[in-house]
């Protein structure tokens, strides 16, 4: 589903990674590991389209990314670097607002994948009035509502607390069950150890399964 061919990437001297080849496949969770500056928020923007490779291509639904045709994987629900919200508005009329993007799922849609993450979806309370934990879970709730194939999450446990951690974990091991292709961080060991079907780390600008 996700297909890094000879993937390329460094910043002025820093070389984060050589010639990298990996394959994430369906209906499986890749947890990636590494230390902090390892590449690991780079390797997902990679894989999302937001920074391009300098050598070797990527692929995801076997469409090579950041092509003009295919600028952005569609297929895609992403969380990198905490998204920004209208703080005035509700979450839901965040990802209402942010739906129409693709115009593609309804109010109950939205309203669904708030509730899988423990939202209240009709509630009046302002994004500007969210605890921590309730942005991460709006984030969550974005990221799954348009049923994507693939979901890219950086970090995604980050500000939850138990009982939110284990409903998030719910909601992505279901998600594999539907055949979908997830591939996270985080830097507690217990969501990598509990959740992946599969750890990668990035060691000595490569990335290893162990
Ligand atoms: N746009 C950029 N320009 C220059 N350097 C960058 C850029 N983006 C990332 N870097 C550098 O690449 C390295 C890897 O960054 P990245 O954010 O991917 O690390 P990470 O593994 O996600 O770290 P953390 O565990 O702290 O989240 C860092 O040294 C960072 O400073």
């Amino acid at each position: 589903m996700i297909k890094l061919d000879g993937v390329c990437k460094s910043f002025g001297g820093l070389t984060l990674f050589e010639s990298i080849d990996y394959e994430f496949h369906k209906g499986k969770i890749y947890g990636v590991v590494g230390p902090n500056g390892s590449g690991k928020s780079v390797l997902f923007k990679m894989i999302c389209g937001f920074i391009f490779p300098d050598q070797g291509k990527i692929f995801v639904a076997g469409e090579e990314v950041g092509t003009k045709k295919n600028r952005f994987p569609e297929s895609v629900g992403i969380i990198i670097d905490g998204p920004g919200y209208l703080p005035h508005r509700t979450g839901f009329e965040n990802l209402k607002d942010l739906s129409l993007i693709n115009n593609n799922i309804t109010d109950t849609d939205i309203r669904e994948s708030m509730v899988k993450v423990g939202l209240d979806p009709y509630t009046s309370q302002k994004v500007k009035h969210y605890s921590l934990g309730m942005k991460q879970k709006l984030a969550i709730a974005q990221a799954i509502m348009e049923d994507q194939q693939v979901l890219i999450l950086d970090e995604p446990f980050n500000a939850l607390d138990e009982d939110s951690v284990e409903k998030v974990r719910e909601v992505l091991r279901s998600s594999r069950e539907e055949g979908k292709t997830i591939v996270i961080t985080s830097h507690i060991k217990e969501d990598i150890s509990v959740l992946c079907d599969e750890v990668v780390k990035i060691n000595g600008n490569k990335l290893t399964k162990i």
